[in-house]
């Protein structure tokens, strides 16, 4: 079990008394719990990895199945958590069945499959536009290396629309799921970039998560690379320049400790290793490469 925040990046500080914005990816900060104080813990995981993680696809709102790999990273994620002895009151997934079956597998190695789960379309991946299904080194060597970064990494550049004619639109937009919401033509995306993808995930982080950890229930989120990248930009207050270098691993628990204001006292602390984490991120930050 490792602090992401001690190896690459990490420092350990004082508390400030606020948080101030994080310019530097090694800046992100491993606070110190001095003092006792209300605090709350939280587990979120990226999904194991997808067949369409292992094809090297744009797969965003398209209900890629878990791959093998992925099922067995799901698998040793709940192992982790057991072996920790992790228990949880409620846990929350997006309506993506990568997501919903990493949780499951979790649920099942922790013998917690009684917990109570709420999906919602919020903390689903980013919408990939019209780049859904394409490979990323297809689209590296075609638009170039720098172009697809910014696809995938910039806080607020959407890729492309997806439009009528895509061959994913008609079984996203008409999927059963989203009967209640989005909508088509209000808020239903046809592309995300990270700042669209937040807009929609944070209020479902503070109105219906935080609440529920107020409560003292100990939540788990199974969600998404970029729907999660999201939500640690907000927690940790990171610059837009560098979130562009977060790149999350599938299928790796990590945690956060919370204040009484649900600020950061402990910062994504990974329960992995820290070499396979640190390779598995160079891993996912690679896929953008033409080769
Ligand atoms: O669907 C996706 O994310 P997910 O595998 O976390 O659901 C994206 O294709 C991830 O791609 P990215 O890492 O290029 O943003």
């Amino acid at each position: 079990m490792f602090s992401y925040i001690t190896r690459f990046f990490f420092k350990t500080m004082e508390i400030p008394s606020k948080l101030s914005t994080i310019k530097h990816i090694s800046q992100i900060r491993h606070y110190t719990l001095t003092k006792s104080a209300t605090n709350y813990k939280i587990v979120m995981v990226r999904h194991g990895e997808s067949d369409w993680n292992r094809k090297n696809l744009f797969c965003g709102w398209f209900d890629s199945e878990l791959s093998p790999k992925g099922a067995e990273e799901a698998a040793t994620a709940g192992k982790t958590l057991k072996r920790g002895n992790y228990e949880f009151d409620v846990a929350y997934t997006s309506v993506l069945k990568r997501a919903q079956d990493t949780l499951c597998i979790i649920l099942n190695e922790l013998e917690q499959t009684d917990v109570p789960v709420h999906t919602s379309w919020r903390l689903n991946e980013r919408h990939y536009g019209s780049l859904t299904g394409l490979n990323k080194s297809e689209t590296a060597a075609k638009y170039g290396e720098e172009q697809v970064k910014v696809w995938r990494r910039s806080f607020d550049t959407p890729p492309p629309s997806m439009h009528a004619d895509h061959p994913y639109y008609d079984r996203i937009v008409n999927d059963s799921r989203y009967a209640d919401g989005p909508c088509v033509g209000r808020n239903f995306p046809m592309f995300e970039s990270l700042k669209l993808t937040i807009e929609r995930t944070l209020p479902y982080w503070d109105h219906v998560i935080v609440p529920q950890m107020r409560l003292g229930k100990r939540v788990v989120i199974v969600a998404h690379g970029n729907s999660l990248r999201g939500i640690v930009k907000y927690l940790d207050n990171i610059t837009d320049e560098t979130i562009m270098n977060l790149n999350l691993p599938t299928g790796i628990p990590f945690e956060y400790t919370l204040d009484e204001n649900f600020k950061p006292l402990v910062s994504m602390k990974f329960l992995g290793d820290e070499e396979t984490v640190k390779k598995a991120m160079d891993a996912i930050a690679a896929q953008g490469k033409t080769k």
